[in-house]
């Protein structure tokens, strides 16, 4: 079963696009998303389905069993799905729908989904975020959601390839936050615009 499309973040067909943020774990995408859509209030983060215990710290995501995600899968539920880490990661398939019809939204993907999402989404673009292999570390034992068995799993999957073919706008984020924020609404052509203006439906 498919979700209503949520009109709020339709704009008009043609304009709509997938930004696709991807990274090694603890790069920083969920924060550099929710800078993001902070900043480009027009250009809001999907909520993903994951097989994860609920309550766990970073994103809002949909906690689902084993059993659920795969009927979920099953019915059609997920544009886009794919497993790592020991879980399964979904898109709702509204998340589609509501591109299509002209809204812009951007998703934490795997790599390895990328190029079967720039067949499906129009408008898709990939926010290629990248640190230091010592800064990983240090960020994900500072976060603190995984063992250090998983730390280390996470960290040999870091250098993982794109797709050349892909459009890519590249971001470093070594440094401060914002100076990564700004850097990419400036490459995304986010800067200036994309707050809800006043009538806009
Ligand atoms: N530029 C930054 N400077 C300092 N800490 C950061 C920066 N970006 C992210 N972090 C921190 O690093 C950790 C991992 O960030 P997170 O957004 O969860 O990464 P990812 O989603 O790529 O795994 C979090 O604790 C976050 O607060
Ligand atoms: O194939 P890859 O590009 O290596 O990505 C694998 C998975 O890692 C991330 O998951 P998650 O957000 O759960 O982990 P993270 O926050 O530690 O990156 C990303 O969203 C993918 O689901």
């Amino acid at each position: 079963m498919t979700a209503p499309r949520d009109d709020t973040q339709a704009a008009r067909p043609g304009t709509g696009r997938l930004i696709a943020v991807v990274g090694p774990s603890g790069v920083g995408k969920d924060s550099v998303m929710q800078a993001l859509a902070h900043a480009a209030p027009g250009v809001q983060p999907v909520r993903r389905a994951i097989t994860r215990p609920p309550g766990q710290s970073g994103e809002d995501y949909e906690a689902l069993s084993l059993d659920q995600f795969q009927a979920r899968a099953a019915n059609g539920g997920f544009c886009l799905h794919w497993q790592a880490h020991g879980l399964h990661y979904g898109i709702p398939a509204a998340v589609l729908d509501d591109v299509q019809h002209g809204a812009q939204r951007m998703a934490n993907l795997s790599r390895g989904v990328l190029t079967q999402a720039a067949q499906l989404f129009p408008g898709f673009v990939v926010l290629n975020i990248t640190a230091a292999p010592a800064t990983l570390a240090q960020r994900l034992q500072a976060r603190g959601r995984e063992t250090p068995t998983d730390i280390e799993s996470r960290l040999a999957r870091a250098s993982a390839q794109l797709d050349p073919s892909l459009p890519v706008h590249h971001i470093e984020n070594d440094g401060p936050l914002a100076a990564t924020v700004a850097s990419a609404l400036q490459s995304l052509g986010l800067a200036q615009h994309d707050a809800p203006t006043e009538g806009q439906t």
